[in-house]
């Protein structure tokens, strides 16, 4: 993986958005959730004895979540590997400090990993992309300093030192679940445990605390959240698991919208009955965009009429979902109100800013309130659709793109976050690549009906 300080080359390319000829008609698979893959290698390299991590999605936050593991001191073998795709055997080891973390832009890195460099004597260095250093930290940072740790800085770049002891701790978590997490995960590990109260706006993203008190109860560790906006985490061991990850619903995203803006068919298969992932919200809100969404046996289907209707919803807790949900929206035959994701101005980039900046150079109708975005469809034209090395603004570009002759996404390779093979597998969507022999590869495979 590139290090933050040297730019992939080509990275400002442009990509071609091809637009889709006629309706899409294909089934495709999507690689395991980046949510689900960072919590399981986490929680096994703190576990009592070595684990199995099937179907693990390969992408760069998972790569920097996989070596920052190993450089504190757990291992992590890869057994069957396809681009995207990859079953890991993890088996703990002490956690060891003395070590640099290259957080990239991952929020699951950067907010995950320090309480675990927290049970480690010798400090652990952090940092990452230039972007990665705007995102919020105090609040977490703060926590492990109240919890006993020692920790220099309150943004990238700092530095941790253990022991932490534990114990309970109040934070202001609105700027972003993944305070919560980050303390919970670790938390059986620390002596005193952990109690977390949030204080402050509501915290967003819920279903991804959800995601993970479930996998921590999984793993064996007593996790109580019966009161609103605390969660308690008895301290014991993490049970080592075998595990396998379901697929990203958040990265099904594009693809589902591609059947809306097309008029087509988008199936993908193993849509869990039951998930705490925030993309299962896609059923309803394409549904509410006009789509025709079923069960079918073992996945999912979304058939779009042609026509794409406004909506006006709060993307509160499902909010890494609003980039499609925007571009939809501005493809749609109606106006659009997007509300309650005022934090995803500190996602990878300013999300709301960049979405009203993008849509509208396109000729677009977005306008940014100060926790969402307002959009009026209008005609839109072909130009540059800037990605600010954001993989959910890239996707984006490319599903307006479909619609619109002449639309360039800047920098495609940012879907790598979490995504490596998104073009390969958009063009195999559309037709323009052939069928895929590997349907049933671990990693994104794409048949066309
Ligand atoms: O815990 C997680 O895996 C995530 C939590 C959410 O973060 P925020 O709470 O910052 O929105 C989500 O947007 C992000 O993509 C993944
Ligand atoms: C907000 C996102 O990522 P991160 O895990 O870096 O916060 C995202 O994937 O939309």
């Amino acid at each position: 993986m590139a290090s933050p300080q040297s730019e992939p080359r080509g990275a400002r390319a442009l990509w071609p958005a091809p637009v889709a000829a006629g309706p899409v008609d294909a089934t495709v698979r999507l690689p395991g959730s980046k949510s689900v893959t960072n919590r399981a290698l986490l929680l096994a390299a703190l576990a009592d004895g070595p684990s199995s991590i099937r179907r693990a999605l390969r992408s760069r936050d998972t790569d920097l979540m996989a070596a920052a593991l190993r450089a504190l001191g757990a291992e992590l073998t890869p057994s069957d590997e396809s681009a995207s795709s990859v079953d890991w055997t993890v088996r703990p080891g002490p956690i060891r400090g003395g070590v640099a973390i290259d957080v990239g832009l991952a929020g699951t890195v950067m907010r995950f990993v320090p309480p675990v460099a927290a049970l480690a004597d010798e400090p652990v260095s952090f940092d990452g992309d230039p972007a990665a250093r705007r995102r919020p930290m105090g609040p977490i940072l703060g926590a492990l300093r109240a919890l006993g740790a020692h920790v220099e800085g309150d943004a990238l770049p700092f530095t941790v030192r253990g022991p932490i002891t534990g114990g309970e701790v109040v934070l202001d978590a609105s700027s972003s679940s993944q305070m919560v997490s980050g303390l919970l995960l670790a938390g059986a590990r620390f002596e005193k445990g952990v109690t977390v109260r949030h204080s402050g706006p509501p915290v967003p993203s819920m279903p991804h605390i959800e995601m993970t008190v479930h996998m921590l109860r999984q793993a064996g560790v007593a996790v109580d959240d019966s009161e609103a906006d605390v969660w308690r985490v008895e301290p014991g061991p993490i049970r080592a698991r075998d595990l396998t990850v379901e697929p990203d619903l958040s990265n099904a995203a594009p693809f589902l919208a591609a059947a809306l803006v097309t008029g087509g068919t988008v199936t993908v298969p193993d849509w869990p009955e039951r998930t705490t992932q925030a993309g299962d919200r896609l059923r309803h809100l394409l549904a509410e965009m006009g789509a025709t969404v079923t069960r079918v046996p073992g996945g999912l289907r979304v058939s779009g009429s042609g026509r794409i209707a406004g909506i006006e919803v709060d993307l509160h807790d499902v909010s890494e979902l609003t980039p499609t949900i925007a571009a939809l929206a501005a493809l749609a035959d109606g106006p659009s109100r997007i509300t309650g994701v005022a934090h995803i101005r500190g996602h990878e980039t300013d999300r709301i800013a960049a979405l009203a900046t993008e849509i509208n150079r396109l000729g677009g109708d977005a306008r940014e309130t100060e926790d969402g975005l307002e959009i009026h469809p209008r005609p839109l034209r072909g130009g540059v659709f800037r990605s600010y090395d954001d993989h959910r603004m890239a996707t984006a570009g490319a599903v307006i793109g479909l619609a619109v002759p002449g639309v360039q996404v800047e920098n495609i390779a940012t879907t790598a976050k979490t995504l490596p093979e998104f073009a390969r597998m958009w063009a195999e969507m559309l037709g323009e690549a052939g069928d895929d022999p590997r349907e049933d590869a671990p990693g994104g495979a794409v048949t066309q009906e």
